[in-house]
């Protein structure tokens, strides 16, 4: 039972959500909030729990409630099914009628009333929940169609709806009739057809007698088959949906969850594939699965192979399988669901060198000889402590040689300087690197000005620059030559994107974060996202999709060739950036939903 006199108070302000508190809708639910970074902890049997992370309660409810609460105003946001929303709407309806009949309201006022609606509006599809609220009789009976149960008994957990339905049969077989036998038709609000209210385990009402068909959910159809059961028309098509109330107390934080829950959504629907495949049958793997724009292929150190990987929506990931492997595609993955297969089955020498594979499929010495696994373990045990620690300190000598050189360059001026001038610039060379943050009272020398300035611009604009802290603008002339001056926030995978960058778009000021690289500077909004070479076309897709139409933004693509990896890679791709940028800022292109390659 709900515990809400003690949480009274630190509801205040918040946002209220209703969620399915248990059911087919519950699991499905809480998944969402969790993608959607909405982080919350529930105490035992407590039916609200406040989210930490942001300014809302949720309110744990059965999924049948959530339209009342939300149609009348007291939750500002819900997730239930479509199908209870209808019930919900029907019976408001059905209130007013009754009321109409009884003389309490006029015609104009039901009408009036019926204009509103049930209170409750649609925020978006969530895509799971799907069944349908279907009429069922008994298999071997006598009844063939929805009309031969006029005037019969139904059981059902949808009364209201089951009502309308029942109503609008009687009022077409009257109106038959009418036109037979010359009489008035018009339904009177007396159903002939007695609507038996149910829980649940509504399919055994026909075998226990209690009922000649029911109203009732199918899903896959197994309960309807066990119970002896057949459906003969369906009433209402449903899934799970995210409604809101017709004036929530923070519509901007309802657009938030809404985009946030339409990333998690995006990012749940497709998968990636990936597979091996010959060159010469790329044009047909393509036909199979394009992709949302074009399948990403690198080709393999194997003469005449190649490796794809391309987006593909989840539900149709089988038979796109099946297909590619007919086509002669080997070594088939799915990412991000761990469904896998290989064509053919999987032996060390079917495998083509160097292929996608390779990665993450053990190799022999690991997976097959136990002796070689025997020394790798021992091998394992010296060697990892020691790489572990060389690695931190190669880390700790790269930091205090950096830390030096700032400050032996930057420190209040050359006095502060440990070498003399000359040698400092011999060691040094000193100037300004791409990522600096130039102080804006230190105004640069005239040797560096158009420079230094049009950095100054371009760092202002690009980076949100600037000092982090009083100290910093206050303290000796510094210069950051971290990347993470530069980058706002660093994005891991294309799901955690699909989620992160929309929220940074709209300018939220604290976007959920899987990765502390970056300045995690929001106050002002990003002018370009860049994609690294880690993310192909379907990973792209997935963020884009989530991201559209949020902020009108240039995005960097990656696809022009570049170095191989190694020193001169970062500084190319770098140089490419800042160029391309100043590029789009001077071409006014700055505002423009668009890909840009570098
Ligand atoms: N078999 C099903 N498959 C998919 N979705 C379903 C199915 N049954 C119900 N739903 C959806 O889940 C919603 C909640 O139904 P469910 O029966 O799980 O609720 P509940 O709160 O547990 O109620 P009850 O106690 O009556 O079972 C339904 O309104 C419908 O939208
Ligand atoms: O077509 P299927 O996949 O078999 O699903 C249909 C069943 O699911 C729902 O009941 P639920 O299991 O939620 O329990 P209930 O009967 O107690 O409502 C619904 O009322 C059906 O009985």
């Amino acid at each position: 039972m709900a515990n809400f006199t003690s949480v009274d108070a630190s509801l205040e302000g918040r946002l209220l959500f209703a969620v399915p508190k248990k059911g087919r809708l519950n699991q499905a639910a809480l998944n969402l909030l969790e993608g959607a970074d909405i982080q919350f902890k529930r105490e035992n049997r407590l039916d609200i729990a406040l989210v930490k992370n942001l300014p809302i309660a949720l309110i744990f409810l059965p999924a049948a409630d959530i339209p009342t609460f939300v149609g009348e105003g007291q939750v500002d946001l819900g997730i239930t099914g479509w199908d209870q929303v209808q019930e919900h709407d029907a019976g408001v309806r059905a209130l007013y009628r009754a009321r109409r009949f009884s003389g309490e309201i006029t015609p104009e006022e039901e009408v009036a009333h019926n204009g509103r609606g049930s209170g409750c509006e649609t925020v978006l599809d969530l895509g799971f929940g799907g069944c349908k609220l279907q009429v069922q009789v008994p298999q071997n009976g006598i009844y063939q169609s929805p009309k031969d149960l006029v005037g019969k008994n139904i059981g059902t957990s949808f009364v209201h709806l089951a009502r309308k339905y029942f109503a609008n049969l009687e009022l077409e077989a009257d109106s038959a009739n009418t036109q037979v036998g010359g009489q008035p038709a018009g339904f009177t609000g007396k159903l002939r057809t007695k609507i038996i209210e149910l829980s649940g385990s509504v399919e055994a009402a026909c075998a226990l007698g209690v009922a000649d068909g029911i109203v009732d959910l199918v899903e896959s159809g197994e309960t309807m088959k066990a119970a002896g059961l057949k459906a003969i028309d369906t009433v209402v098509e449903s899934s799970a949906i995210l409604i809101k109330s017709r004036g929530p107390s923070n519509p901007e934080l309802v657009d938030l969850i809404a985009t946030r829950i339409r990333g998690v959504i995006t990012a749940q629907k497709y998968v990636l594939c990936q597979y091996n495949i010959k060159r010469s049958s790329l044009i047909e793997a393509s036909k199979i699965a394009p992709g949302k724009r074009a399948p990403t292929v690198t080709t393999l150190d194997e003469e005449g192979w190649v490796a794809v990987s391309v987006m593909v929506e989840k539900k149709r990931l089988a038979p796109i399988m099946d297909e590619l492997s007919k086509i002669g595609a080997h070594d088939i993955l799915a990412l991000h669901s761990t469904v896998g297969r290989a064509y053919p089955p999987y032996t060390p020498k079917s495998l083509p060198s160097h292929s996608i594979m390779s990665n993450t499929t053990p190799t022999p010495s690991r997976t097959i000889d136990g002796e070689v696994r025997w020394q790798s373990k021992i091998y394992k045990a010296i060697v990892t402590p020691i790489h572990f620690v060389t690695f931190l300190l190669s880390l700790y000598l790269i930091d205090s040689h950096y830390r030096a050189q700032r400050y032996r360059q930057h420190a209040s001026g050359a006095n502060n300087q440990n070498e003399r001038p000359w040698l400092h610039r011999l060691l040094y060379q000193q100037r300004l690197s791409p990522y600096d943050w130039v102080d804006d009272h230190q105004k640069p020398s005239s040797s560096q000005s158009t420079n230094a300035t049009h950095r100054h611009e371009a760092k202002t604009r690009y980076a949100g620059g600037g000092p982090r802290s009083a100290k910093e603008a206050s303290g000796p002339w510094f210069y950051r030559t971290k990347m993470d001056a530069f980058m706002i926030h660093f994005v891991l995978t294309p799901e955690a994107g699909a989620v992160q960058i929309p929220a940074i778009l709209r300018g939220e000021q604290s976007p959920p974060s899987g990765s502390a690289i970056g300045s995690k500077d929001y106050s002002k909004r990003p002018v370009a996202v860049i994609l690294g070479g880690g993310y192909d076309d379907a990973g792209i897709d997935i963020i884009m999709e989530a991201s559209k139409g949020i902020k009108p933004i240039p995005w960097l693509d990656p696809t022009q060739p570049a170095p191989p990896l190694g020193p001169k890679y970062g500084k190319a791709m770098v140089a490419r950036i800042k160029e391309l940028l100043a590029q789009l800022d001077k071409d006014g292109k700055m505002d423009e939903e668009k890909v840009h390659w570098y």
